[in-house]
């Protein structure tokens, strides 16, 4: 990947984070990540949407954490590089909503 990662600075957060709350996203407590958990119709749509943003996730060189459980995804978002939120993880999650638009 191009770059190294940096944390976030106060102005990007103020700049980036709105539009992710408006959908959904929220600030991990105790930790510089974001956290989201999608509902999905049954376990097949779940299981796209992950193997998806699995393909995506690896073409970035940039991973989520995540648990499913049949239609439930939790997923968290932070740069391991950076130990914190980066331009990576707003990327990252612009896309997965996009998927998550598309199968809903
Ligand atoms: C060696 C490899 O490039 C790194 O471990 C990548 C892989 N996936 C990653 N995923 C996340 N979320 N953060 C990283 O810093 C990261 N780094």
């Amino acid at each position: 990947m191009a770059g190294k990662a940096h944390r976030l600075s106060a102005e990007e957060r103020e700049q980036l984070l709105p539009n992710l709350r408006a959908v959904g996203w929220n600030e991990v407590e105790g930790r510089d990540a974001i956290f989201k958990e999608f509902h999905f119709k049954d376990f097949n749509r779940a299981f796209g949407f992950m193997t998806r943003v699995a393909l995506q996730a690896e073409k970035l060189d940039h991973h989520p954490e995540w648990f499913n459980v049949y239609n439930k995804v939790h997923i968290t978002l932070s740069t391991h590089e950076c130990t914190g939120l980066s331009e990576r993880d707003i990327n990252l999650a612009s896309f997965i909503e996009q998927v998550a638009a598309s199968l809903s």
